[in-house]
């Protein structure tokens, strides 16, 4: 069999990616710090999917193992070395601590003298995951080891869709997952063009795909959930039964759109119109409940320059088109609070402790000053 190694046997890596690399025949390493699920990993070899729909289907997924890269380094790197492809789903903040083990995993392939391609697909909510993945793993490898890179070692960008909640069943393996899902990997910029996943689409240009996906299925998602969190709510499903909430998410959705069509000759009005209510009908799917705090996790990093809503305020603003609701809701951001989670913590302490226009400036990296006023002024009125 093909062999994969993933890093992150989260949710998505679980519910979506060990699901694709196993239906095209690959044994999949699972690389993770959680004990509990790699050791059933190993002890069963095998988890199984289930689509939260009417008639929910169950997919099994075999020849799986796990390894904890905390305890067991040297098993990654040598996954690392033998591997046909490897994927992350591990969150983009933690990438920078993955990178050495990737770096050494290819420092091994080099000494064996491999010459197999490989690709290594960043598969996070994130532009550019996998470049930014390759600068990380840069730094630990030589002038020499760069040269092995640039000729047999891929880091193509890629786009992954499909909504996976916080899982609480007994089995910690199990995965309640959407049916619907999506992923798409640039294919320009593949090393191993043998490789080619059913399911996954190849797109030459992956930059449309992934501000589609981002700024339509993870903005509106973060919208719901900053605003839900506002008006007291707990789960994605109950806050979109508010029409302030539900106003939100349509308003915001529509500068999506005059963002994406200004920006990319590819998209058409309609069929975006279609794509914007499906996602609608995806965040109240009955069979699945998410919680608020999941979306919201990490408010520092979604506030980012070239994240879900200063990224599309930023090139609203530039296009002089209409930015208000996202800026609504950025501005909500800022008063999320969350004692479990770390980033909530800092940023209502910085809050707490520092000038507001100081903080705005370095969380969003927004230097020009209307657009930092207006985010000061909508934090204010709230
Ligand atoms: N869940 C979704 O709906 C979904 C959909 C598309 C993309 N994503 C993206 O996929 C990524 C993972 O999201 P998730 O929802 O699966 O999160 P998750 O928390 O369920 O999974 C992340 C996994 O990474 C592991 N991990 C954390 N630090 C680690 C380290 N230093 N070394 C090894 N393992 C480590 C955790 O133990 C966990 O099992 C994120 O970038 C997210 O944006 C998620
Ligand atoms: O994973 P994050 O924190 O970037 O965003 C939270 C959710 O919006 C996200 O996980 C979605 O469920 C997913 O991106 C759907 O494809």
């Amino acid at each position: 069999m093909k062999k994969a190694v993933h890093f992150g046997a989260g949710n998505i890596g679980r519910g979506f990616i060990g699901e694709i690399l196993h239906k095209n025949g690959f044994e999949v390493a699972f690389v993770d710090v959680n004990e509990t699920i790699i050791d059933a990993l190993n002890a069963r070899g095998s988890y199984e999917i289930e689509l939260a729909e009417d008639a929910a289907t169950h997919i099994p997924v075999d020849h799986v193992s796990g390894i904890n890269n905390a305890k067991n380094p040297d098993a990654v790197i040598d996954a690392i070395k033998n591997a046909d492809i490897v994927t992350t789903a591990i969150g983009p903040n933690i990438l920078p601590f993955i990178a050495e083990l990737i770096a050494k995993g290819i420092q091994a392939r080099k000494t064996a003298d491999k010459l197999d391609a490989l690709d290594v697909i960043a598969c996070e909510n994130m532009i550019g995951g996998s470049e930014f993945l390759k600068t990380k793993v840069d730094a630990y490898l030589t002038a020499e080891d760069a040269a092995y890179v640039d000729s047999y070692i891929g880091f193509p960008n890629a786009a992954v869709d499909r909504i996976v909640p916080g899982q609480t069943h007994e089995d910690p393996l199990f995965v309640v997952v959407e049916p619907f899902s999506e992923w798409v990997i640039d294919e320009s910029q593949l090393r191993n063009k043998a490789i080619h996943l059913d399911g996954v689409h190849y797109a030459t240009d992956l930059e449309p795909f992934i501000e589609r996906k981002l700024f339509s299925v993870n903005t509106g998602h973060a919208t719901v959930a900053y605003n839900g969190f506002y008006y007291g709510f707990k789960t994605i499903d109950t806050a979109l039964q508010d029409e302030r909430v539900m106003t939100a998410l349509v308003n915001t959705q529509k500068e999506t759109r005059d963002l994406l069509l200004a920006k990319w000759d590819l998209f058409d009005e309609a069929e975006l119109v279609a794509y914007h209510e499906k996602i609608r009908g995806r965040f109240v799917n009955p069979h699945l409940s998410d919680e608020i705090t999941r979306v919201a996790r990490t408010p520092i990093r979604k506030l980012g320059y070239d994240e879900r809503f200063i990224r599309p305020i930023r090139e609203l603003n530039d296009r002089n088109l209409s930015y208000a609701t996202h800026l609504a809701t950025a501005a909500k951001i800022f008063k999320y609070t969350d004692a479990s989670d770390e980033q909530a913590v800092d940023l209502q302490n910085r809050l707490a402790t520092e000038d507001l226009t100081q903080v705005i400036e370095s969380v969003t990296g927004v230097k020009e000053p209307k657009l930092v006023q207006e985010l000061k002024t909508a934090i204010e009125a709230l």
